[in-house]
């Protein structure tokens, strides 16, 4: 089985803090893993660490076989990462940023393909030529999605992605990812919507305090029974 995410003995310590205690992880193409877990439970750190945003104390990630923090350029090619707010030029439209992302990628695209990018990932027609600061949070976040796809990403990286959109815009964010886990790539998203979890999501992974401490095939529970289980381990 090749994985296209890894994560081996994976530890980061900040003075005084011990944010991620030894992640060993797995998921392969077409998978939607979620990371749930209390708020500083080292959710953002493993999506940091493999987006090589910030360095392991010990241990590694992996991304398509190549270590991040020893081939952060290559291994950026094939992420694409979509946090709560995504980062667009404002003063650009949809258009003109995904045009900019995308050549900074090395794919350069004519304007209907562009397009056609950001039809897919839901972008309302009337949008695609407004500049990004008067778009919405659920706009920028299927802008980011149309990059993500533009530049061919074997790996999207969320952090807490439909935090603050609407139930429509969440449920839309939602069927883009199952669309693309169905083209084979892969999702590691970290989230503290259970029942969204349940919803996208293969497996769910529990963190508490730096460590994963259950991980569970979506198919074995039902959202109430992910909840009670999420719950469990909050409690004790
Ligand atoms: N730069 C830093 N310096 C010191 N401690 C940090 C730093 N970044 C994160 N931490 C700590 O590491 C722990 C894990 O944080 P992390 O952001 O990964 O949690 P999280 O599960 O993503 O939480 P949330 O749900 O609030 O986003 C927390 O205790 C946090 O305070």
């Amino acid at each position: 089985m090749t994985y296209i995410l890894e994560a081996r003995e994976l530890r980061k310590e900040y003075p005084g803090k011990l944010a991620l205690r030894r992640l060993n992880l797995q998921i392969a193409p077409g998978e939607v893993f979620c990371l749930l877990g209390q708020n500083g439970a080292g959710k953002s750190t493993t999506i940091n660490l493999f987006l090589g945003f910030i360095a392991p104390t010990s241990g590694a990630a992996y991304v398509n076989g190549l270590e991040v923090a020893a081939d952060p350029l290559k291994v950026k090619a094939h992420l694409a990462y979509i946090p709560e707010n995504v980062m667009l030029y404002p003063h650009l439209t949809g258009l003109e940023n995904l045009a900019l992302f995308s050549s900074l990628a090395g794919f350069r695209y004519s304007e209907s393909e562009l397009q056609a990018y950001l039809d897919q990932a839901g972008l309302p027609a009337e949008a695609v030529r407004r500049r990004v600061g008067s778009y919405s949070k659920g706009m920028r976040q299927k802008v980011g999605i149309a990059i993500a796809v533009a530049k061919h990403a074997k790996v999207l990286l969320l952090d807490e992605p439909t935090s603050g959109l609407d139930p429509k815009a969440s449920n839309e964010f939602s069927q883009l990812l199952t669309r693309l886990s169905g083209q084979g790539t892969a999702v590691l998203m970290a989230t503290h919507d259970i029942f969204r979890a349940k919803q996208v999501g293969t497996r769910v992974g529990i963190m508490r305090e730096g460590e994963l401490v259950d991980v569970r095939s979506t198919a074995a529970l039902n959202a109430q029974e992910l909840e009670q289980l999420y719950l469990t381990y909050m409690h004790n």
